[in-house]
């Protein structure tokens, strides 16, 4: 346990008769980032919350630091830096406001708000009221607030929603500047196109169940590339493949994809019996899959998407 920051221990979070968190081990090392993947309703939210001793789970346990998770553990508070879904603030009071609040009660020096306000890039809604706030700038707040006493350890649970695209780059290079100095970041998402780019480790959670850790080697290695052919005759073309065993779906610029790991390792031979049977490409593309689908093909490995929100 010790090499790990954030460890837990088949963690495990039932309601009623539903398990939302089934059995999770998760393993995050010093200045790792950990990208927490999973469709709505997967159980991220349940699962960073009870890292945070704000709910008690069923069965298992969690440690951050070596330090066992319990809602009475107030030493973790110090430690830790966190948002939670929607950012916590006072909405009658200023940003400053909000910030000097819990500067004072964690008795963290004057300096600290005024520097996380310019981090954060705040400065010109330093004495906005909360309430007034865009989105993508309440949640700069949230951030501000979980890095205000520079924690070793920080949990984010989506923190890019409602940030415009300028204010993801930025967020991004906040947590990659952090990681660098040695802050272990565990941040949880449902879009893996936005993780992989600053994640060295991803988890993917599905149905409450931890399906899939790897690093970002592993992840670049498992994405498989597809096959995209335009031909004439697509109705056609595409029965011939069915009858030829390969799954075959239109994608959004009217080509036919087929994902399928032994034509795309000879995706000649493919052409040539479509030559063959008289259906002439007229575009052949070979293209690496994207992370969204990847994550996607993932979850469907493992049970599919009913009952899902689709993302
Ligand atoms: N207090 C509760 N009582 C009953 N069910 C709950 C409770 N809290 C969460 N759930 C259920 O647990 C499941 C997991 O919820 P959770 O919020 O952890 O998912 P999530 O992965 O964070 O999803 P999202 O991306 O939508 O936030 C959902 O089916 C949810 O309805």
């Amino acid at each position: 346990m010790g090499e790990y920051i954030i460890y837990t221990d088949q963690l495990s979070k039932s309601y009623q008769n539903l398990q939302v968190v089934n059995q999770v081990s998760l393993r995050v090392k010093k200045g790792e980032i950990y990208g927490f993947l999973g469709l709505n309703g997967a159980g991220k939210s349940t699962t960073i919350r009870m890292l945070l001793g704000m709910i008690q789970p069923t069965s298992g346990s969690c440690f951050i630091n070596g330090k066992k998770v319990s809602a009475g553990n107030n030493q973790l508070w110090k430690q830790v830096g966190y948002m939670v879904e929607t950012p916590f603030a006072y909405p009658e009071l200023t940003v400053r406001e909000n910030l000097e609040i819990f500067r004072k009660l964690h008795q963290i020096n004057a300096s600290a708000v005024t520097s996380v306000i310019e981090r954060l890039n705040l400065t010109s809604f330093a004495d906005k009221k909360a309430k007034h706030l865009s989105m993508g700038n309440a949640q700069r707040l949230g951030i501000a607030k979980a890095l205000l006493h520079e924690p070793p350890v920080l949990l984010l649970d989506e923190p890019t929603n409602g940030l415009d695209p300028s204010g993801i780059v930025e967020i991004r290079e906040l947590l990659l500047e952090l990681a660098n100095k040695g802050t272990t970041v565990f941040i949880s998402s449902h879009i893996l196109g936005e993780i992989a780019k600053i994640a060295t480790k991803i988890g993917i959670i599905h149905h409450g169940r931890l399906i899939q850790e790897l690093t970002k080697e592993q992840l670049e290695q498992n994405r498989i590339t597809k096959l995209m052919v335009k031909t004439r005759d697509r109705k056609n073309t595409v029965s011939f493949l069915n009858s030829l065993g390969y799954i075959v779906r239109e994608n959004e610029n009217g080509a036919m994809e087929i994902i399928d790991r032994e034509a795309m390792k000879k995706p000649d031979e493919l052409v040539s019996k479509l030559v063959h049977a008289n259906y002439a490409p007229t575009m052949v593309l070979v293209e690496e899959e994207d992370l969204e689908s990847y994550f996607l093909r993932v979850i469907g490995e493992n049970g599919g998407l009913e009952n899902e929100a689709i993302i």
